[in-house]
């Protein structure tokens, strides 16, 4: 793989160099609460316009449909990245319409830009390859070579991260390199008891690394919205708590794989949940009750893991030698439901383990919490993009990065 360091010594300066970063944060309405993966996208953009490059930055935010919405825009994110850069990021209204090409083309030498969110075009995630193409091809008109750098994303087959690199010169930058490196360290001599946690939302995107975790890890323990598909494939009832109904009998399978394995398995006992979803804006006292994880009451919605829960987490870390953390164990941007992820954060520092963090709210959660970044072994950008690396499974943003 060619790294950024090769092509700025090929010489960098006047040419467009497309960045393609992960600069989705966590918004609370137009503020950034994190700016933890802007400020992992600095070193590629600095050493790109220190040697002159003209820099075209581009990256999604959220889950826009393919049209522009104004709550998903990087207008923000240009504003950070401009004080994190101490030089002022021009930004674009649009990805590759007349603001884009305008903005593109009054860059001086050593100037950078950020484009608007590269989702309010249906090509950047369709699925047919000709669309996509298409979007690739009015992307790379803006540019002169391409520098892959948005590890959160390199799971995603879209249009910037997997058709563009095939049309202009390309490399990998500095982000992807340290990712790449320490992730391997995970995948080769990975020093036992190796324990995985997951959590989060993105239950349907990350059922599926389970299957392959049962091979690699010790002890999986399984917290936040996906925690529920569990206790539910055990039979319990799970009232109104998040649940991917359509993976209930793949996980009764992964329980019944792991007994054969002897892979443990650990869920909450008890959970804290709510009648309803919590006010992340105004942060207003919700109603929380703790209640058995083996008998959720109809109505009420599981948004953490419980007391004994946190204890028994941490128990489950403390002898550990190797954990990877993906997915809070609870809402906690809301006070109320934070507990579970402080005590799986701090159970992680307690214990002699390296331990690597990943995902975008993972990452902010820790450090939202209040806990040192510098404490844990590796924060990784990607949550999603880690555990399928992981996995073993080929991640387009890096296989086009290869040839
Ligand atoms: N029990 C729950 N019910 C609903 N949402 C939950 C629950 N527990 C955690 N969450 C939410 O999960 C979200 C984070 O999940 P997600 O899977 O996106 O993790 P991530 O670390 O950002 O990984 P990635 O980088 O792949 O997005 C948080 O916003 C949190 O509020
Ligand atoms: O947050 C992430 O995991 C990355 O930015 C990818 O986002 P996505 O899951 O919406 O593709």
């Amino acid at each position: 793989m060619k790294t950024i360091d090769d092509l700025v010594d090929e010489g960098v300066s006047g040419k467009r160099v497309f960045v393609r970063a992960d600069l989705n944060v966590p918004l609370d309405g137009g503020t950034i609460t994190d700016d933890g993966r802007i400020r992992a996208a600095v070193p590629t953009i600095t050493q790109l316009a220190e040697n002159g490059a003209r820099v075209v930055v581009a990256s999604h935010l959220g889950r826009p449909k393919g049209a522009p919405d104004p709550q998903f825009s990087l207008a923000p994110v240009a504003k950070r990245l401009g004080e994190l850069l101490g030089k002022d990021v021009a930004f674009a209204t649009d990805t590759v319409g007349d603001s884009a090409k305008a903005t593109v083309g009054s860059l001086a030498d050593g100037g950078v830009t950020l484009l608007e969110n590269l989702r309010f075009n249906p090509g950047e995630t369709s699925k047919d390859d000709a669309e996509r193409g298409a979007f690739a091809d009015e992307l790379a008109a803006l540019a002169d070579s391409y520098v892959g750098d948005g590890f959160g994303a390199v799971h995603r087959k879209h249009a910037s991260v997997y058709d563009l690199p095939a049309r202009l010169p390309h490399a990998a930058g500095h982000l992807i390199a340290t990712e790449v490196g320490v992730l391997k360290k995970l995948t080769e001599d990975v020093r036992r008891p190796y324990a995985v946690v997951l959590g989060g939302a993105k239950v349907s995107d990350k059922l599926g690394v389970i299957d392959h975790l049962l091979t690699k890890a010790d002890r999986i323990l399984i917290g936040g919205g996906m925690a529920y598909t569990f206790l539910k494939a055990k039979g319990y009832d799970v009232g109104t708590s998040l649940l991917q109904e359509d993976q209930v009998t793949a996980v009764q399978g992964y329980l019944a794989r792991a007994e054969e394995l002897g892979v443990e398995f650990v869920l909450p006992v008890d959970v804290v949940a709510a009648a309803e979803f919590p006010d992340l804006k105004a942060k207003t006292p919700s109603h929380p009750e703790t209640v058995a994880a083996d008998a959720i009451p109809a109505g009420l919605m599981g948004l953490d893991i419980g007391p004994e829960s946190r204890k028994l987490y941490a128990a489950k870390l403390a002898d550990t030698a190797t954990v990877f953390w993906n997915g809070p164990m609870g809402v906690f941007e809301h006070p109320d439901y934070a507990e579970g992820t402080r005590a799986v954060a701090q159970g992680l520092l307690d214990s002699p383990a390296f331990t690597v963090v990943g995902g975008g709210d993972s990452a902010a959660a820790v450090r939202l919490l209040g806990f040192d970044e510098n404490a844990f072994g590796h924060i990784s950008t990607g949550g999603g993009a880690s555990l399928e690396y992981l996995e073993g499974k080929t991640l387009p943003g890096l296989a086009a990065l290869e040839d």
